[in-house]
């Protein structure tokens, strides 16, 4: 006789207490009436320990359930179809009653090792090798978890190129998930550079290349009018976060097409791994419009629409079909992260989904806030008050205004005080306009306006220095090393610790670098950069640069509107989010000349982020899970994803 167990098939009617209990095709056998009861007491156990393909783990129960009910089948009656009757299946059904043609299978055997969310690799017990049909499938050591870890470092770090290890990091991902995110977490600030900036950067530029295993969802404009059936493709129901990218500016990269995908792959990543949102609830999505970018449109491995980026119109009814298919499928409640959008998209999105779905523009709002909390602690070294503080931004686009808009909100709250007179504290240059002043208005993007200053036109970003003398310079360009030694020393000429913030990513597109911060001003910046940098000797002191990135943010921010069912996002969350992040910020950071706390605590960071964002949104009403839990940090803790193995009965 063979066992149900071993060819482990479920049919997903039974699961629902529907007609056709379970289906095993090659056999096609009758139970008697009372087994079925069984069956589907089985089957039931079995669903509740369900993965993203709908495939149940193999439970003892379910094994012992359906040997039981072998062995009261009856396998003499003939099937409409020819063959012998199968009680469990379709063949059960006359030729004029409908069946239900699809059946969930126990991931076991062969196809448990490849199963990415269930599979441990040798870490499988010698009772789940006998209990999940994979003896003699593995060879008979059974290392731990942290072992493995351990084996995986000695192999990464033998890679001398990055983008070698991003590679080997995303095949660990599609092979053994937990393993991915155990090493992710474990190693979190060696491995942050490798899965995220800068080297998904490199990534997304070669990712046609590069490419093997498909990640997240892509919808292109071949896809429109069926953009709900796209997303019912995805084999999980319960998502609770998306990012989604149209790939028109990647980090500093400019207009990658579909390759943007990287970035919504990497950022999801964080969220399960900084922020403890579950891997099977995070949904990677690209809009593929097409791109600008001549390059991709002559590379022969490039994946997208071969086209130029379809922009009016076309553009906006393709997004508000996937807005809409967004909220039709995973309802009111799923968040979804805009990431690097082209500016003009970027505020017009944010603009308009804002009052009607849960939604974030991580460059816009992330990075605001993660600046916010930087300058919060830096206000321990510099002294005074934000509203004390005369601010310099290289850069007016999302990741500038965004960051200066938060400060005059944050400043305007403190002082109580309209936020145009603190217009006057911050000032921003751009490409076209240099310093954004009154005479030049009329040809400014409308998210520039607001910070044209009654001000004669300056050219360059060392006159504007000289000329506003600010403590804080921002770096939002996108252009790397325009923070010239010129410009930094000047910085260094009139503040005893100028505030240096570096956020351009990648590396490469960096306004200045570590060591030249330090060095220019002889050792007295503070200073942040968006990617990493390594510490820096200089004259025998060892200075440890922080990086500014929203990574600090959106993983604990997500977290918080997640566990608390939190329907919109508000701009007061976004100061809570900046308030818990500097708290976390420790004296002996502050001696060290850091701003930000190391990454080493993020998860613990992130509980205290999402605590305080949940708690905002509580208080605004904007929260739906109720009844609010009494310690939100231990709630937000409590929610967070364990990447370690779980034991299989
Ligand atoms: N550290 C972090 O967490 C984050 C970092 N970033 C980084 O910030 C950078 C900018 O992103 P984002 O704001 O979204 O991009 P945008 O394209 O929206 O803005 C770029 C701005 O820089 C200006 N600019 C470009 N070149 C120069 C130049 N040579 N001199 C002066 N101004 C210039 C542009 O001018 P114009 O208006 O005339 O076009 C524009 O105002 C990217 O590198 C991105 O990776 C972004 C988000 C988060
Ligand atoms: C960090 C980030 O979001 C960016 O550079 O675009
Ligand atoms: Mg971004």
């Amino acid at each position: 006789m063979i066992s149900l167990s071993r060819t482990c098939f479920l049919n997903k009617a039974s699961i629902a207490g529907l007609s056709s209990p379970f289906s095993d095709r090659q056999r096609g056998i009758v139970p008697k009436a009372p087994c079925s009861l069984k069956i589907k007491a089985a089957a039931a156990a079995a669903a509740s320990n369900r993965d993203r393909n709908g495939t149940v783990l193999a439970v003892e129960t379910v094994t012992k359930e359906m040997a039981e009910a072998e062995s009261l089948i009856d396998d003499s009656q003939p099937t409409v179809a020819g063959g012998i009757r199968d009680a469990y299946g379709e063949d059960a059904a006359t030729e004029d009653q409908p069946v239900t043609p699809w059946s969930l299978s126990v991931a076991c055997g062969y196809s448990l090792l490849r199963d990415p969310r269930h599979n441990k690799g040798l870490a499988f017990t010698d009772k789940e090798r006998d209990a999940h049909y994979l003896l003699g499938l593995l060879p008979p050591s059974v290392p731990s978890q942290e072992l493995q870890v351990k084996k995986l470092m000695n192999i990464i770090r033998q890679y001398q190129v990055p983008l070698q290890k991003y590679m080997y990091m995303m095949d660990l991902q599609e092979r053994n998930e937990r393993l991915f995110y155990k090493l992710l977490i474990d190693h979190v600030e060696e491995m942050l550079p490798i899965v995220y900036t800068p080297t998904v950067g490199e990534a997304c530029q070669k990712y046609g290349s590069i490419f093997s295993r498909p990640q997240g969802l892509y919808i292109s404009l071949k896809e429109k009018g069926r953009i709900l059936e796209v997303l019912r493709n995805w084999p999980e129901k319960n998502i609770q976060v998306i990012v989604v990218t149209d790939g028109q500016r990647i980090l500093g990269l400019g207009d990658l097409g579909c390759q943007g995908m990287g970035i919504p792959v990497g950022k999801l990543s964080l969220y399960t791994a900084l922020g403890g949102v579950r891997p099977s609830a995070c949904l990677p999505i690209t809009i593929d419009v097409g791109t600008n970018n001549e390059k991709l449109l002559d590379d022969e491995f490039y994946i997208g629409l071969r086209q130029r980026r379809a922009t009016g119109q076309e553009y906006d009814e393709l997004l508000h079909e996937f807005m809409t298919a967004v909220k039709q499928n995973y309802g009111e409640r799923v968040l979804v992260q805009f990431e690097d959008f082209a500016n003009h998209n970027a505020f017009d999105l944010l603009a308009k989904y804002g009052t009607t779905h849960l939604v974030f523009n991580d460059d816009i709002q992330g990075t605001a806030a993660v600046v916010l909390s930087g300058l919060m602690a830096a206000l321990k070294l510099l002294g005074g008050t934000l509203a004390d503080h005369r601010f310099l931004f290289l850069g007016a686009g999302e990741a500038g205004t965004g960051i200066a808009e938060l400060i005059a909100l944050e400043i305007s709250k403190q002082v109580q005080c309209p936020d145009d007179y603190y217009y006057c504290l911050l000032f921003l240059v751009n490409v076209m306009q240099g310093l954004i002043v009154e005479s030049r208005k009329e040809s400014l993007q409308h998210f520039k306006k607001p910070w044209a200053h009654d001000h004669e036109p300056v050219e360059t970003l060392l006159e504007a220095v000289n000329d506003i003398k600010p403590t804080v310079l921002i770096g939002t360009s996108g252009v790397g090393r325009t923070f010239t030694q010129e410009v930094v020393e000047a910085m260094a000429s009139f503040n005893e610790k100028p505030l240096i913030l570096a956020l351009s990513n990648p590396t490469s597109q960096s306004e200045c670098t570590a060591e030249q911060a330090y060095t220019w001003t002889n050792g007295r910046a503070i200073y942040a950069s968006g990617s990493p940098f390594p510490p820096v000797e200089y004259e025998g002191q060892t200075y440890v640069p922080g990086q500014s990135n929203n990574a600090y943010i959106f993983p604990g921010l997500g977290l918080g509107l997640i566990m608390s069912g939190t329907i919109r996002v508000h701009d007061d969350m976004l100061l809570a989010a900046s308030e818990a992040l500097a708290a976390q910020v420790t004296q002996e950071n502050l001696d060290n000349g850091q701003i930000y706390p190391p990454f080493t605590n993020i998860r613990k960071i992130s509980a205290h982020i999402a605590a305080n964002v949940a708690a905002k949104a509580y208080e605004l009403g904007l929260a739906t899970r109720l009844p609010r839990p009494k310690d939100l940090v231990a709630y937000a803790e409590s929610c967070m994803y364990s990447p370690s193995y779980r034991n299989y009965r």
